[in-house]
């Protein structure tokens, strides 16, 4: 039996333990906030339904070989309280979460254990436990010993692991998504504005300064990404919403700063200026969460 923590199950989390429940091999337990007893995600592949184990607490816990953690960024320290429960010294630990930060949010674990996920897997949360998975959707981990264990616990999942000896450029193609994204938490408009020329510019200028500064980073980006970024938006159903957009309307704090501060940030350092990133993470900061 291979023992699974995963904490926060909300759209990425539920997703992603529905199809690990499915694998009879598996000991999963769902370390959540708000709690709730039956887990049901609507996948591509049809209905994953499954009462796990689910804990509150993290003084309930007991140390597994695998933590899960998909938590919005902001909530990294929620995850580190439960990491001191759930964590020994054979304990690896995945973070499924949007940004370039990874590691850097969990600067108490040892390097080798963790496994930093950029994961492609649009969902969305209804209420606790109820989630709609609209792509089977990928996980990308860096190729080494860590990364191919977790690919392992996926084998018998329609979700794609991919493995990758440049997670870094993966990361930064994907924080090239998720900033343009923040047209859609500012004008609340779901993907089908991206077919407005004026957004769809905005969203090109974003992704261009993002490109600039993950360039500085190391990250090998394509000329194309601003372009594309826009076609994979227009190419998505018209009504999906992306999580920076779901916050918002949830009246959730957002990750602002994991998506869009974090280009100007790190632009800093390489003396790349990065406006528009800025001001959508200060819009979005001052903006808050909506009534
Ligand atoms: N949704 C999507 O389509 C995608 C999201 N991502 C990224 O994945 C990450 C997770 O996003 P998403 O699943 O959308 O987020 P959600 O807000 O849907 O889920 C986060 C969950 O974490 C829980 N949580 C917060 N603090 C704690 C804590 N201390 N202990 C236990 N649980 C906690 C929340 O609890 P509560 O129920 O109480 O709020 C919530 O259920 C983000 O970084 C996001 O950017 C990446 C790709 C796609
Ligand atoms: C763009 C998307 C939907 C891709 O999985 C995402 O990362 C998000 O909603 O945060």
């Amino acid at each position: 039996m291979t023992r699974i923590a995963v904490v926060g199950a909300g759209a990425v989390g539920a997703s992603v333990a529905a199809w690990l429940i499915a694998e009879p091999r598996h000991d999963v337990t769902l370390c959540t906030r708000t709690p709730f007893e039956r887990l049901h995600v609507e996948t591509p592949a049809g209905p994953l339904d499954s009462h796990p184990l689910v804990l509150t607490e993290p003084a309930d816990a007991q140390p597994v070989d695998w933590v899960i953690a998909a938590t919005k960024t902001y909530d990294a320290p929620g995850v580190s309280r439960w990491l001191e429960r759930l964590a020994d010294a054979g304990t690896h630990v995945a973070i499924l979460q949007n940004g370039v930060e990874h590691r850097s949010r969990f600067p108490q674990l040892d390097r080798a254990r963790v496994v930093p996920v950029v994961v492609d897997i649009p969902a969305e949360r209804h209420a606790p436990g109820m989630v709609v998975q609209r792509r089977t959707g990928s996980m990308t981990v860096p190729d080494d010993a860590a990364g191919r264990s977790f690919a392992a616990l996926f084998a018998h999942s329609a979700i794609e692991l991919r493995l990758t000896d440049d997670w870094l450029t993966a990361a930064w193609a994907k924080l090239a998504v998720n900033c343009a994204g923040a047209i859609n938490a500012l004008t609340l408009r779901s993907a089908e504005i991206a077919h407005d020329e004026e957004a769809a510019e905005l969203m090109r200028a974003l992704v261009r300064e993002c490109v600039a500064v993950g360039r500085a980073e190391g990250a090998r980006l394509a000329d194309t990404l601003p372009d594309d970024v826009v076609a994979g938006y227009r190419a998505a159903p018209g009504d999906s919403l992306n999580s920076i957009h779901a916050d918002r309307l949830a009246g959730r704090q957002t990750e602002a700063d994991a998506r869009n501060g974090v280009i100007a940030r790190l632009g800093e350092r390489h003396g790349i200026d990065a406006p528009l990133n800025r001001m959508a993470a200060t819009l979005l900061k001052l903006g808050g969460p909506l009534p």
